[in-house]
């Protein structure tokens, strides 16, 4: 039997942490024999598997000489390096992975824009490559039987990149280094960076095998400065796809802009604000900021749930605001309970971060859970790789960090101990290679 399926994200449609709308999406199309189909029902529902009249028939035992089993829905499915309904890079609009890397690369002293070309091609093709399920010549093998497994590999700049390579002129002013905020206690050794990637993939063997040949061919043009693993929940953990959970047990992306909303593409992606002149390489693309936030769970596990729930502003079984209703229901921010008091508190990190009490500025988060072990202490190592996307961090990270650093009730709850900025233009065009008219303009 031949089933083809659409996984568009696994998507429950809301979020914009399952929900990839006008990004590029995973698509697949499955050779499923009976017993395999039996066997991966369940994964393949809740990426969104589709199976037409004679799918309901099927509940009875399958052929024992049945050809070998294909992939599962997980395995095949494969995000397009560059898609042509859509200008950015894979790995922003993407539905989460459940493995992450983050890896910053410094260019090698001597090496400048020439070296640097060389190796975003290589970097590009490779990508690609291991994008669509092809595994290069002389491989480690690590990777051999797994498929794509929704891989995307994604290419930004950081401040330094520029004047390493002679490109000072071509730097955007969003590229000044983050204010400092009075909660940070940042290790520079693990910020900021020449050249950032993000690894995401839903098996943990793909990313890794992905993030080696990158290193790889980094060769004697790029030296690893830092490098932070992530993972979310695994696709088809849950009965049904639902927004994601963090270490702190909250649902966490709710109210994430959404591909469907008629402002996404303005609030996420760099417009006609880049003009035509220095800047203009950066048309379609997206500004990264990622912070390595680690959680004080002891302390935060210690809270009574009604605590934990006026941190939020929501509640923690299923993300609904304190005001009612269900996850996707609107927070109503001037709703007062019988004590007179907002039900959603001034101090709540919901409240704080809102595009209603930031002149609508928005951010597509879009994180990863850390475990990386315990501290002296015996407390847990662990917390989010906060990622975030937007036009421009002047007119979203930076001002609504600013207000949470003043005011928000989750803040003592954290720490945020390493910090990157990165341009991250848009796809390479057939061909080409990811930041080409950067580096060739
Ligand atoms: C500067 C930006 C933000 C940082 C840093 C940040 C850290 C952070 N957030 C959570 C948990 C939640 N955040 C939620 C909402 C939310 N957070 C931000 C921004 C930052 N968060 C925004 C813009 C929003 C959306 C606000 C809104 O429009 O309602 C939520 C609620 C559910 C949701 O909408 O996602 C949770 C939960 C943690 C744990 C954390 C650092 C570790
Ligand atoms: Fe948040």
């Amino acid at each position: 039997m031949t089933t083809t399926a659409s996984s568009s994200g696994g998507t429950s449609g809301a979020d914009g942490r399952t929900d990839s709308g006008s990004g590029p999406e995973p698509t697949e199309t499955l050779e499923l024999s009976r017993r395999r189909l039996l066997g991966t029902v369940g994964a393949a529902g809740a990426a969104g598997l589709v199976v037409g009249a004679a799918g309901g028939a099927i509940g009875v035992a399958a052929a024992q000489d049945d050809p070998p089993a294909a992939l599962s829905s997980l395995g095949s499915a494969s995000v397009a390096f560059r898609d042509e309904r859509a200008k950015q890079q894979a790995g922003i609009t993407t539905p989460l992975q459940a493995r992450g890397h983050l890896v910053a690369f410094d260019l090698a002293p001597g090496a400048g824009r020439k070296e640097a070309a060389a190796l975003l091609r290589r970097w590009s093709r490779t990508a690609e490559e291991l994008m669509a399920g092809r595994t290069p010549a002389a491989d480690t093998g690590v990777a051999l039987d797994a498929g794509p497994s929704s891989l995307t590999v994604t290419f930004g700049f950081g401040r330094t990149f520029f004047d390493r390579t002679g490109l000072t002129a071509h730097r955007p002013v969003q590229l000044e280094p983050l204010p400092d905020f009075s909660s940070d206690e940042l290790d520079a050794g693990r910020s900021n960076g020449d050249l950032w990637i993000q690894i995401g993939s839903d098996d943990a063997l793909v990313a890794f095998h992905a993030l080696r040949a990158l290193q790889k061919e980094a060769g004697s043009t790029a030296r690893l400065r830092w490098q932070m693993n992530g993972f979310n929940r695994t696709p088809g953990a849950t009965a049904s796809p639902m927004t994601a959970r963090n270490l702190m047990g909250q649902v966490d992306g709710t109210n994430n802009p959404k591909p469907a909303d008629p402002d996404f593409d303005e609030r996420i992606f760099v417009g006609r604000d880049a003009g035509s002149g220095p800047y203009a390489w950066m048309r379609g693309g997206s500004y990264a900021v990622v912070r390595r936030i680690r959680m004080l769970l002891d302390d935060w596990e210690k809270q009574p749930l009604s605590k934990q729930e006026k941190v939020i502003g929501r509640r923690k079984a299923d993300g609904a605001p304190l005001t009612g209703g269900d996850e996707h229901t609107t927070m109503d921010l001037d709703k007062n309970g019988p004590d007179g008091l907002p039900v959603i508190p001034a101090d709540a990190h919901a409240r704080i971060a809102a595009p209603e009490s930031n002149q609508g500025a928005a951010m597509l988060r879009r994180p990863f859970s850390f475990h990386d072990g315990f501290r002296d202490d015996g407390a847990p190592d662990a917390g989010l790789l906060f990622v975030c996307w937007q036009a421009d961090p002047l007119r979203s990270f930076i001002p609504i960090q600013r207000k949470l650093d003043r005011g928000d009730a989750l803040s003592p709850f954290l720490r945020h101990e390493a910090s990157g900025l990165f341009a991250v233009p848009p796809a390479a065009v057939a061909g080409g290679y990811v930041g080409q008219p950067l580096l060739e303009g």
